[in-house]
C-alpha cells in the first residue's frame, strides 16, 4: 500500500507536467535548410556550421574579416558538399547586418553565435572595453534577429524555425572577473525568455547554449590575461573542445530545448537556475521540480567554496605588498 503510494506521487507528476508543459515539446529539421551562423567564421560558430553541414543544411556564415570567412567556407566546403555563403559585416551596424540577411535569404535556423570576452577585474577594466562588449554581444544580437525576424516569419515552408543564441555559464552565474560579460550574457536569457512569448505563433523556437570554457581561437588571449581567481572558479566545469559543443549545440536546436547545457554538471547548472524558464520536456520539468531543492544546496556548497578561494587569494596578495 505504501509502495503503491510511493510510486502513484512520481507517476502523477510525470503526468501532470507532461499534459501542461508549455511550450509543447518540438522536432526543428536541420536537413535542407538554410542555417544562419553569425561569428560563424571560427571557434563555436564553425564548429556548429561543420555539424550542421555535415547534417545536409545550407549554410551561411557571418563575420567580420573576409578571410577568415574564406578560410572557414574553404574548410567547410572541403568536408561536406553543401553550399556555404558568406557576408562580411560588424554586428553593431544594423544596416551591415541588414543587407547581408536580406542578400542570404529567408532564414530557417538563426544562430546567434557571435561574442567577444575580455577577462579582468570591474575596477581596472575600461569602461570602453565593457561597451565594447555590451554593444557587440547584446546590441549586436538586437541587431541580428531584428534583421532577421521579419523573413523567418515569412519563410517559405513555415516548419518550425529555430533562433538560438549562444550564452556561458557565465551567463547563468556570475563569475569573477566577467561582470561585464555576464551581464551581457544574462542579458541573452531574458530576450530569449521573452521573445519566445512573443514569436511561438510564427512556430519560432528560442534556445540558449551555455558552454564552459572552450579551446577557440578567442579563448587563447583571454586565458592569457585572465585573473587567477577566474582561473580557479571557472575550471570548476571542465573546459571542453569547440567540436563537441557545436555538436551538442546543434542537437539541442534539433530537439527544441529551451535552455542547453554542454556537460552534465551544465545539466545541473540549468536545474539550479531553471527560475522561470521555459521547459518542454516533462521528464526534464520533472527532475527540476523534485531536485531544486537539492541542487540549491550544492550551488550554495559551490558559494562556500569559491569566496573562500577568494578570501585565501586577497590575503596572500595583501601579504606581499
Ligand atoms: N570560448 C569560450 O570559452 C566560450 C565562448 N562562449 C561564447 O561562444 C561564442 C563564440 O565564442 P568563441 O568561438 O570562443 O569566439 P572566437 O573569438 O573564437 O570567434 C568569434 C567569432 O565572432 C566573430 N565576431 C566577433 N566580433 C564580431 C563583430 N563585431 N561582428 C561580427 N562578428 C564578430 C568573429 O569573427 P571576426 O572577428 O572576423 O568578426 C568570430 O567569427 C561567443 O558568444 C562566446 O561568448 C561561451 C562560453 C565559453
Ligand atoms: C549546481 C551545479 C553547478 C555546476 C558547476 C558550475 C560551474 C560554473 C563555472 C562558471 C564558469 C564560467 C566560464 C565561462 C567562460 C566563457 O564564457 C568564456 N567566454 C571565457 O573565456
Amino acid at each position: 500500500m505504501v509502495l503503491f503510494g510511493l510510486l502513484l506521487l512520481p507517476v502523477l507528476l510525470l503526468l501532470l507536467l507532461y499534459f501542461i508543459v508549455r511550450p509543447r515539446p518540438i522536432n526543428i529539421p536541420i536537413k535542407n535548410r538554410h542555417v544562419f551562423i553569425t561569428g560563424g567564421s571560427m571557434g563555436i560558430g564553425l564548429a556548429i556550421a561543420k555539424q550542421a553541414a555535415s547534417e545536409g543544411a545550407r549554410i551561411s556564415l557571418l563575420a567580420r574579416s573576409v578571410d577568415q570567412l574564406q578560410k572557414a567556407k574553404e574548410s567547410i566546403c572541403q568536408a561536406y558538399e553543401v553550399e556555404v555563403s558568406i557576408f562580411s559585416a560588424d554586428v553593431r551596424d544594423y544596416d551591415a547586418v541588414e543587407r547581408a540577411i536580406n542578400e542570404a535569404g529567408s532564414i530557417d535556423v538563426l544562430v546567434v553565435n557571435h561574442g567577444v570576452y575580455y577577462v579582468e577585474e570591474f575596477e581596472t577594466q575600461g569602461l570602453d572595453v565593457m561597451k565594447t562588449m555590451i554593444d557587440v554581444n547584446l546590441m549586436g544580437s538586437f541587431n541580428v534577429i531584428k534583421a532577421a525576424l521579419p523573413l523567418m516569419k515569412d519563410r517559405k515552408d513555415k516548419g518550425p524555425a529555430s533562433i538560438a543564441l549562444m550564452s556561458s555559464m557565465a551567463g547563468q552565474v556570475g563569475t569573477y572577473g566577467f561582470a561585464a560579460y555576464s551581464a551581457t550574457k544574462f542579458g541573452l536569457r531574458g530576450l530569449a525568455e521573452a521573445l519566445q512569448q512573443e514569436v511561438l505563433e510564427n512556430n519560432i523556437h528560442l534556445s540558449l547554449i551555455f558552454p564552459p570554457v572552450t579551446e577557440t581561437p578567442g579563448f587563447e588571449p583571454a586565458r592569457k590575461t585572465m585573473p587567477e581567481i577566474t582561473k580557479i572558479i571557472s575550471s570548476t566545469s571542465a573546459g571542453m573542445k569547440a567540436e563537441e559543443v557545436g555538436k551538442i549545440t546543434i542537437q539541442g536546436i534539433k530537439s527544441g530545448s529551451f535552455s542547453i547545457p554542454c556537460k552534465l554538471d551544465g545539466r545541473a547548472l540549468v536545474i539550479a537556475t531553471a527560475g522561470l524558464s521555459p521547459q518542454r520536456c516533462f521528464i526534464m520539468a520533472s527532475l527540476e521540480v523534485v531536485f531544486a531543492g537539492l541542487f540549491r544546496f550544492v550551488a550554495l556548497l559551490l558559494q562556500w567554496n569559491w569566496y573562500g578561494i577568494i578570501e585565501k587569494k586577497k590575503i596572500t596578495e595583501k601579504k606581499k605588498q
